[in-house]
């Protein structure tokens, strides 16, 4: 009885923002990505502070100034105090600009270093990440969270951050010197601060929420964008482009209201920010007015007072910008690892098996056998398994066809040989190994696929073709394995092109037809030399003249290696040793061509739906007769 292990082939990516971590806790996540840029990110901060207390010491000089060198120099006529003084403010002056300046020159290559290095670890995952990811995460959505989320939390570390810690330090050192200097004064001042906590505690609450919800509309808008011009063809076909400008225009509403609550959530609290202080000031005043005038405060403690809260002001209304700035930062992070903590299901086992190696060239005869033993397969969202208790052997060298009913799994089956997909009950094995023993290098070493869809790269042909060929291989045999490829799959059109094999196809080939994609494609999967080729259905878009001249070539290539084809024409099925059907999610028969027509009512009645399509070549016609 074939073997019927169960593993799971399920991946849960969070969507939901992660409420339970507080912003803390979420940014501390970020510390595997700063660590090396830590000694400087804290040197800047040093010097950011060190220029924030040379502010907070000038009120100092101005107090001793007025009550001394000022005094006595009105009363003695001496005025060489005062010059003293007037050097030693514009020394902290001029130290307090070079160590802004130094601070900036401090943290700008390390938080571009930590920006590139984030974006390297997400694309790196999302390459990694199987085909079911994608199949369920928006484009848009990753775009917006690989460029504009990081391009945010880049923004942050290298100003956001470091100008909230010097903030809150001299906000907390300034209120401190203005209790200790000020009396009466200073707690006038700490009595305002209560109405900021709080008013800051409700902004960040509201914030984060509305800051999530504008950078996950930003990604539908993303998508929306990508679906648009990726479909700009049917759009503009059927006439749907109004439409499309509707959806976007309704977005891009929602996503400016988004903005507009945003911005003035932020400005509540900025105003709130800005009018706080100056009512503390101006109570102040009054009070200080009448300390003076009783001779209770100096003229000069006085000035000092108004000075320093002069140099706290700056940092209580910037306090709103940089707690927004954390904010958007902390839902950054949180976009950010729900891509990065989403688990692949399909990783490489820990201890990989050791197949015999696989040694370039079409080597049917060296292996190439695969069997798929009582396979189920059920995709993540769906309630039934598209694949039920499948058993398919694939003798070595031999060309199975696999035909079906539009619907019936056989897409889905030709993606379990590569591993894009893992089986969800039993298994498949190439060579007597089941794949997920296989590293997913020796799966890719051993099974090549060709879509029917074919996917191009904005590349040269040459790059697209050889993709699948290993980098050490020397230039020659590239160049030979390259020509020899085209040929088979009959891609003589790339002579004509511009450079030739260096054209750069434009993004996706949408500057070829469709039958040169299929064939550049094709060439792509006979170029990777494999063992087992999976084709599904990738001579669909070409004329009858061209497919036929594709087959006689293909017939060689095919003769040395396993391949399982899906078959949607009577020429297809003609390429192959024996047929498979597939009926709604079963194999149901397997034999000749002839065997089936003779024995198989279902397969005769795929036969005759397929040879009354429009274009059967007479060619196939005698093959399959
Ligand atoms: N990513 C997916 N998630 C959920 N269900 C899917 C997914 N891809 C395909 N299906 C479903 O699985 C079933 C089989 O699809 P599959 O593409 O394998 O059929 P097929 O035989 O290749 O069809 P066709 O001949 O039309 O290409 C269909 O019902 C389809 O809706």
């Amino acid at each position: 009885m074939p073997p019927t292990d169960e593993r799971s082939n399920r991946s849960e990516p969070s969507s939901e923002p992660r409420s339970e971590l507080s912003t803390f806790a979420s940014v501390r996540r970020l510390h595997p990505y700063v660590r090396t840029a830590l000694p400087r990110l804290a040197a800047g901060l040093a010097a950011s502070l060190g220029a924030s207390l040379m502010a907070l010491a000038i009120p100092r000089v101005l107090q001793w100034v007025t009550d001394g060198p000022l005094t006595a120099g009105a009363r003695d006529h001496d005025w060489s105090g005062l010059a003293w003084s007037v050097a030693l403010v514009a020394v902290l002056g001029a130290g307090e600009a070079g160590l802004i300046l130094l601070r900036r020159t401090l943290v700008m290559f390390p938080g571009t270093r930590v920006e590139a290095a984030m974006r390297m670890s997400l694309f790196r995952h999302l390459q990694d990440l199987p085909v079911s990811f994608h199949d369920r995460w928006p484009g848009g959505q990753l775009l917006s969270r690989i460029m504009g989320d990081l391009g945010l939390l880049r923004r942050w570390l290298v100003f956001g951050i470091i100008q909230l810690v010097v903030s809150i330090v001299t906000i907390v050192v300034g209120v401190g010197l203005l209790v200790a200097t000020g009396g009466w004064l200073g707690i006038i001042f700490l009595c305002g601060a209560i109405p900021v906590t709080v008013l800051a505690f409700r902004f960040s609450r509201r914030y984060r929420k509305i800051s999530r919800l504008s950078q996950d509309q930003s990604g539908d808008l993303a998508t929306t964008v990508e679906e648009s011009v990726h479909g700009i063809r049917v759009l503009k076909a059927f006439g749907r482009g109004p439409d499309a400008l509707d959806q976007f225009t309704e977005q891009a509403a929602e996503l400016r209201e988004t903005e507009i609550r945003k911005a003035t959530t932020d400005a509540g609290l900025t105003t709130a920010l800005r009018v706080i202080p100056e009512v503390t000031q101006a109570v102040a005043l009054v009070v200080g007015a009448y300390l003076v005038a009783q001779g209770d405060m100096t003229l000069g403690a006085l000035v000092a007072f108004f000075t320093t809260t002069a140099v706290i002001n700056g940092p209580v209304v910037d306090l709103g910008m940089t707690l927004s700035m954390t904010l958007n930062a902390r839902t950054a992070v949180d976009r950010f690892f729900e891509v990065m903590d989403t688990v692949n299901p399909l990783t490489d086992p820990e201890r990989p098996a050791r197949p015999e190696p696989v040694t370039p060239g079409r080597g049917g005869a060296t292996g190439g056998h695969v069997a798929f033993r009582d396979v189920t397969f059920r995709y993540d969202d769906a309630a039934r398994p598209v694949l039920r208790h499948v058993d398919l052997e694939l003798p070595p060298g031999t060309t199975t066809a696999l035909v079906g009913l539009t619907g019936s799994g056989k897409s889905t089956l030709a993606m379990l040989a590569p591993r894009l997909f893992d089986v969800t009950v039993g298994r498949v094995e190439v060579d007597g190994v089941d794949v997920r023993d296989l590293t997913r290098t020796q799966v890719r070493e051993r099974v090549a696929v060709a879509f029917e869809d074919p996917t191009l790269f904005s590349a040269s042909v040459r790059d697209n073709v050889l993709l699948g060929v290993s980098d050490d291989l020397p230039d020659a045999e590239r160049e030979t394995l390259l020509a020899e490829s085209l040929e088979i799959a009959q891609a003589h059109f790339v002579a004509d092109l511009p450079d030739g094999a260096d054209t750069r196809i434009g993004e996706e080939g949408m500057s070829l037809s469709g039958g040169q994609r299929q064939r550049l494609a094709l060439a792509r999967a006979i170029a990777a030399r494999p063992r087992v080729l999976v084709l599904d259905d990738p001579l669909s878009a070409l004329d009858v003249t061209t497919e036929e001249a594709v087959t006689a070539r293909l017939r060689d290539v095919l003769a040395a290696t396993t391949t399982l084809v899906i078959a949607h024409r009577p020429s297809t099925v003609a390429l192959a040793d024996r047929v498979a059907v597939l009926q709604d999610g079963r194999v149901t028969a397997v034999g000749t061509h002839q065997e089936l027509l003779a024995s198989d009512p279902h397969y005769r009645h795929i036969i005759s739906s397929l040879t009354s399509e429009p274009t059967p070549s007479p060619t196939s016609q005698e093959a399959l007769s």
